[in-house]
């Protein structure tokens, strides 16, 4: 699904106004009534204060107090008075409510107009949505501030008051918001983390935008969602054996890590790999052999760490190589000579990458659509800090096509940047996952995927998706707490059976 920016959702109310008998007043009712249903649903208060500007967001804001009054709640508004005029729609809504006169309305013209907010009321944030167009300052900061001052919980429509849909709003005055109403689709500001402290819990009011704009628009962003894993997924043949789903060798574990060897290789093989080998030092052999016995390995001449590659990779399908495994020397020179001969699909995790780190030169001997997986410190030490998840992002898409290369920018949403410039948001996972042995999941299992033929960016996109949703039907059986590596990979079968 494309990723759009607010700019593109602004045209969209605009294209479903001009092409269905929809008034914008009416588009506004419709995203007000999905709102208000949203609220009466899913908080009791004493009362609502309801925060609007004079634009459009603040229009929504009139509407759902509107809507609330006629739902028997108990509710009042607070518009922040400015030179502007107010919007056209604004201006409606607060003409009806004004003949309404059932709702009481205060302007505020100054700190001392903000009211006293109790504790067992909800405020509603409707002040500024996506015409936000610079950091708040003044008095709707200062009204910004009284609202986050207020132990009563904040929702937000559309968007934080204060928050850029499309870039950092690092340093701005913003709402804190409880919950987050949004409408249609994510912003882009929803899936950095970033923006965590303020949007809350987001969720999308489906408010019947004309389904046709999409198609109309590019966008350098989409979301993996199951719809696209599901179009990505090719379902097994019957007649198919062990040969038609390749053979995986993964380069894994040392002394004290054997189970970065373990956990990469069992989401492998639970990925659907035919036949999987693990090359691990001597001290690993016997605890691979037995916690995976479905593995094959290959010793290292070594006892404690990998330090060479005396087999023919092209005997493999597809490779995966970090896991574990150290960046001494041995395992540099390893992983340069990996590179130099790999003519096979190749994701590269953890200390491969932080050898590639220590010698940038490395960088150059990388194939055309090798996958990295880096979290964010890794991608740090690869490519540099950047100023904030946007700009992070930009340089993850950057690399990718300097480098040619796919980059799973690892996080709870993983970024996929690819060689093309395009990018892909994953919406799967959570906070469970946010431990040990996960990314040595990742890695078996994007090469798993590699080995059974998909394209490298199927790989990524696919093996994203299952892995969060394996992470999420783990931590829906028992919880984010208590969620291990190993119970992500059990659940990697019901993952497959969603799509
Ligand atoms: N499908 C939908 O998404 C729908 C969205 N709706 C709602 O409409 C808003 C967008 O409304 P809009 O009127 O375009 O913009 P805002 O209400 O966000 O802002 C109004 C004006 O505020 C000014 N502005 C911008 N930044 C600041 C600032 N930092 N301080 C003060 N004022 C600011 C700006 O005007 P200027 O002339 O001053 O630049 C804005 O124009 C959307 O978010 C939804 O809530 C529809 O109701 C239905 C469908
Ligand atoms: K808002």
């Amino acid at each position: 699904m494309k990723l759009l920016n607010a700019e593109q959702i602004r045209q969209w109310d605009a294209f479903t106004i001009k092409n269905e008998p929809l008034s914008s007043l009416e588009l506004m009712e419709r995203a007000a009534n999905a709102c208000a249903r949203w609220i009466v649903q899913n908080t009791l208060a004493e009362s609502y204060y309801i925060f609007c500007g004079k634009g459009n967001n603040g229009g929504d804001g009139l509407a759902i107090a509107r809507l609330l009054y006629n739902a028997n709640k108990k509710v009042a508004v607070y518009i922040l008075e400015s030179d502007a005029k107010g919007s056209d729609d604004y201006i409606s809504n607060f003409n009806i409510l004004h003949h309404l006169s059932a709702i009481p309305i205060f302007m505020i013209r100054g700190e001392r107009d903000l009211p006293e907010l109790p504790f067992n009321c909800i405020i509603i944030d409707a002040l500024f949505g996506t015409g936000l167009n610079r950091p708040l300052t003044g008095l709707a900061a200062k009204m910004v501030d009284h609202i986050n001052n207020s132990i009563a919980p904040a929702i937000a429509i559309d968007i934080p008051s204060g928050l850029f849909g499309d870039h950092s709003s690092a340093h701005n005055t913003i709402v804190k918001a409880r919950h987050t109403l949004s409408f249609q689709v994510l912003k882009t500001a929803f899936l950095v983390a970033e923006n965590e402290p303020w949007i809350g819990h987001v969720h999308i009011m489906d408010i019947n935008l004309h389904p046709a704009f999409p198609d109309e628009v590019s966008t350098p962003f989409s979301i993996i969602n199951k719809s696209l894993a599901s179009r990505e997924y090719r379902p097994r043949n019957a007649f198919a054996h062990k040969g038609n789903f390749g053979h995986a060798l993964l380069i894994a574990g040392s002394w004290g890590k054997a189970g970065a060897a373990v956990l990469c290789s069992r989401a492998c093989l639970r990925t659907g790999a035919g036949l999987v080998t693990a090359h691990v030092p001597q001290s690993g052999v016997t605890v691979l052999q037995t916690a995976v016995p479905e593995a094959m390995v290959f010793p290292d001449k070594e006892a404690e760490q990998v330090s060479g590659l005396n087999y023919d990779l092209n005997h493999f399908t597809a490779v995966g190589i970090g896991p574990g495994i150290g960046t001494g020397v041995k395992q540099q020179l390893l992983l340069k000579e990996l590179l130099e001969h790999i003519q096979r699909p190749l994701v590269l995790d953890a200390d491969a990458l932080n050898i590639l780190s220590e010698n940038k030169a490395l960088l150059n001997l990388l194939k055309p659509d090798t996958i990295l997986t880096p979290h964010p410190k890794e991608f740090a030490r690869l490519f540099g800090e950047a100023a904030d998840d946007f700009k992070r992002i930009e340089l993850a898409q950057t690399k990718a096509m300097e480098l040619s290369i796919f980059i799973v920018l690892k996080g709870h949403h993983s970024f996929v940047a690819c060689p093309d410039g395009t990018g892909y948001f994953n919406i799967t996972g959570n906070a469970g996952m946010a431990k040990g042995g996960s990314g040595d999941a990742l890695t078996g299992m994007v090469t798993s995927l590699l080995a059974q033929g998909y394209l490298p960016k199927e790989a990524a996109l696919l093996g994203v998706f299952l892995h969060g949703l394996a992470g999420d039907l783990a931590a829906a059986s028992g919880g984010m707490e208590a969620l291990l590596a190993s119970d992500l990979i059990d659940h990697i079968g019901n993952a497959f059976k969603q799509l």
